[in-house]
């Protein structure tokens, strides 16, 4: 008999979808199959006018148009968001992603300081407004505790904004995961990858530039905590892929950029992984439940069939010029997408 798993109204509450040609190659990779995304702002230049947002939306939505999809749109934070001016944008976007200045791709215009004092005046207007916090964590310290020294601005933030919804982005650490239960006003995110990756996988033996990424994975340990945490869906853990496709010559290259390109696989693979772990019961909850209660989103059905079958992942993903290389390019998987109901 064969196996059969469906996933209704799938949310991806981190992804890259950027622009152009290659927004048209991986909008319909990730809206064929989820109802709705979460999308990053870090483009060149950053998202911080409602023109923009608003145009980008248009963009996604034309290169998804065969898809019921909804694109959930993010402005880049910046200091002196006035009132006013998150007033008007408020509906449409799900919230303000906040990254360090240069901590990651395309954030040169982010943040210079983590300094609460400084960050005070837009949050306390996003406080008011009731806009949620998306933040990349990471200070610039060692690469390896980068996270985990971040956790003292998490909580900073979640004291002096008890009401403000904070969203700790593709965490790596069981530091991380520590900290989730500890604020109330404090949620997370976690990636494909680092569910099933530690720095062994892209840094032990010979080097895979297509598993690097922002943060770096981490120890076994911290994987293990990770996982236990979305396998039981810890309510204040939503899926993000933080899929993050760059071209292939941008990745096999001496200067690799960060991000693993997961949108493809992302469903068959964690219903591989909570298969295994006989923890599909919560799976539907972590994927697309959980988040729907933390962004209070509305959806209608979209049933994903996913049967045990053998899938064998593209080597690449190309669209005219470009060119993108997915996580376990070449390999077989044990899920294939059957049917979108
Ligand atoms: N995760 C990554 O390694 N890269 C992301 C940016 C980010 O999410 O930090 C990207 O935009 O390429
Ligand atoms: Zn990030
Ligand atoms: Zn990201």
């Amino acid at each position: 008999m064969i196996k059969v798993f469906e996933i209704n109204k799938p949310l991806d509450m981190h992804l890259h979808l950027r622009d152009n040609d290659m927004l048209q190659l991986v909008g319909p990779l990730t809206s064929n199959t989820f109802s709705g995304a979460l999308v990053m702002p870090n483009l060149v230049p950053p998202v911080t006018t409602k023109e923009a947002l608003l145009s980008y939306k248009q963009r996604i939505l034309e290169a998804c148009k065969e898809d019921d999809f909804t694109p959930y749109m993010t402005l880049f934070f910046q200091n002196n968001y006035s009132f006013e001016f998150l007033n008007d944008i408020k509906d449409e976007i799900i919230g303000i992603k906040l990254y360090p200045a240069g901590i990651t791709t395309n954030s040169e215009t982010g943040v210079s300081s983590m300094d609460i004092e400084v960050l005070r005046p837009t949050l306390e207007n996003m406080s008011k407004l009731g806009i949620p916090l998306c933040i990349h964590g990471e200070t610039n310290g060692f690469v390896m505790d980068r996270e985990k020294e971040f956790m003292p601005i998490y909580e900073s933030i979640a004291k002096a904004f008890p009401n403000l919804k904070i969203i700790m982005e593709h965490i790596t650490t069981k530091d991380a995961v520590e900290l989730l239960d500890k604020y109330s006003n404090l949620y997370a995110t976690v990636t494909l990858h680092h569910l099933l990756i530690t720095l062994d996988d892209v840094a032990g033996g010979m080097l895979d530039p297509h598993l690097f990424c922002k943060p770096i994975a981490k120890r076994p340990e911290d994987r293990t905590a990770l996982l236990n945490t979305a396998l039981k869906s810890h309510p204040k853990l939503m899926f993000g892929s933080d899929s993050a496709p760059h071209p292939k010559h941008r990745k096999e290259c001496c200067g690799c950029a960060a991000g693993v390109f997961t949108s493809p696989i992302a469903l068959q693979v964690l219903v591989e992984l909570f298969e295994k772990h006989n923890a599909l019961e919560n799976l539907n909850s972590f994927v697309s439940g959980n988040a729907q209660k933390i962004y209070g989103l509305n959806l209608k059905d979209k049933i994903v069939r996913l049967v045990k079958k053998d899938f064998t992942v593209p080597a690449i993903y190309e669209y005219k010029n470009e060119k993108v290389v997915p996580m376990y390019a070449g390999q077989t998987l044990s899920w294939s997408i059957d049917s979108i109901l």
